[in-house]
């Protein structure tokens, strides 16, 4: 039996991991994904080589936690995977935490850290909250297990000054550490590499605008290799509209939403602390709230169902590329390639050939059957620009954030 390394990948709408080799560049050996979490009923999807197995649960899985301790309680029960996954063989978990405050790099878990972290909880409490309960359950069921945690906001700590800073009272954003995060940045990392890989440039050569967009959205800035600007902020809430957040709106809405703004929300358990405002923009709004459904597959079609459908594929594309005129203007025009990752990004030709028309001024074309296509399964970049584009090129990068987390 292979001794290996467990990587978690806890997202807003998925749990994704991976078991890797514990050797010096790991292997992945497995992967297991739950999907849909907000969209039931949930998916469960399962590779191992050439192996592939998916399903719909008929369990409900509401939250993170309870898809992670289902895959968990699986891996091990199930003798397909208990041959590739079996606990007293882990070396190590690596997880991925989407907020990390002012930590630059990854921590080990011990009570010290676990406290510091449990403090950040209130900055991102709907990602913080499931992926610390995530650490503490693996604590309880898997206590001679190391568990590593890598931060989303690390890679953004190249953020400048003006760009992090919010213009309101600075003792008040010092002492309350009220700044620009950033999130996604395990993804931005694995998309940098991939990228300057593939078009053969250093990292530090590299200059890309590139979208993470899933059921959270981001767009990031990066010049010569360094984050210089992401659409999230403080919180993942910032930026661009996703499934269930409403993206940036004029801060005043939620005095004017509901007077019980304010109150903390009766769906926040005790440990979450968030008010009915933080709920209703991070949980009640973006596309559940346009149109009912959270999966932007039903939205990007070529006949929405619904106006409300069109008028929700509309904003999206509308946000992103203020983005991209914002960070095309801030990298001087020396972009190397527009880069689409996330589920969305990977799997929509309709939205990648709407903004594509629309980026003609920076001349951005795309080929319409490349983009068509989409990546085959095992292309991490897929190169779709039409020949001759004189503009950046445009690229669909099928991200995987727990391959970082094991580097
Ligand atoms: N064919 C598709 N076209 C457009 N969007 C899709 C398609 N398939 C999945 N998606 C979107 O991708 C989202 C999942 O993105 P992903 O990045 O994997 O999730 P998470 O944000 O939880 O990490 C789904 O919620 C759905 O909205
Ligand atoms: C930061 C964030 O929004 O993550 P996800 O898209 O995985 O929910
Ligand atoms: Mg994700």
């Amino acid at each position: 039996m292979t001794r290996s390394i467990l990587a978690v990948n806890a997202g807003s709408s998925s749990v994704k991991i991976t078991f890797y080799t514990f050797e010096n560049p790991p292997r992945a050996i497995a992967d297991a994904e739950i999907s849909g979490i907000t969209a039931p009923p949930p998916s469960f999807k399962y590779q191992k080589g050439a192996s592939k197995h998916k399903e719909e649960l008929k369990e409900k899985l509401a939250t993170p936690q309870d898809a992670f301790n289902y895959l968990l309680k699986r891996c091990f029960s199930d003798p397909e995977l208990s041959e590739v996954a079996s606990v007293d063989d882990l070396a190590y978990i690596c997880h991925r935490v989407v907020h990390g405050g002012d930590y630059h790099e990854e921590v080990e878990i011990n009570d010290e850290t676990l406290h510091h972290l449990e403090k950040l909880e209130d900055l991102a409490p709907l990602h913080n909250f499931s992926a610390l309960e995530i650490i503490r359950l693996c604590r309880n069921e898997l206590p001679k297990v190391k568990s590593i945690t890598f931060f989303d906001s690390a890679f953004h700590q190249t953020i400048p000054e003006p760009v992090y800073t919010y213009p309101i009272d600075q003792e008040v954003a010092k002492a309350n550490g009220l700044r620009k995060y950033g999130f996604h940045g395990i993804s931005y990392e694995f998309i940098l590499r991939s990228v300057a890989q593939h078009l053969g440039k250093p990292v530090e050569k590299t200059s890309l605008i590139a979208m993470h967009i899933g059921s959270g959205a981001s767009v990031c800035a990066m010049k010569d290799g360094k984050s210089i600007d992401t659409s999230m902020g403080l919180t993942p809430l910032a930026g661009l509209p996703g499934a269930t957040r409403s993206g940036d709106i004029d801060p005043s809405l939620v005095f004017h939403y509901t007077n019980e703004a304010g109150k903390l929300s009766p769906a926040s358990t005790k440990e979450m602390h968030i008010s009915t405002a933080e709920e209703i923009l991070n949980k009640k709004s973006g596309w559940k709230a346009l149109t009912g459904t959270t999966n932007f597959g039903e939205i990007a079609v070529a006949n929405p169902p619904t106006k409300a459908h069109k008028l929700a594929f509309d904003i999206f594309v509308d946000r992103i590329l203020g983005y991209i005129g914002n960070y095309y203007v801030k990298l001087n025009g020396q972009v190397d390639a527009v880069v689409f990752a996330g589920g969305i990004g990977e799997k929509s030709a309709l939205l990648r050939q709407t903004l594509a028309d629309k980026l003609q001024c920076l001349g951005v074309a795309v080929d319409a059957a490349a983009n068509d296509n989409g990546p085959g399964d095992d292309e991490t970049v897929k190169d779709i620009t039409a020949g001759g584009g004189k503009g950046p090129r445009v690229l669909v990068c099928q991200t995987n954030e727990q391959g970082v987390l094991t580097q």
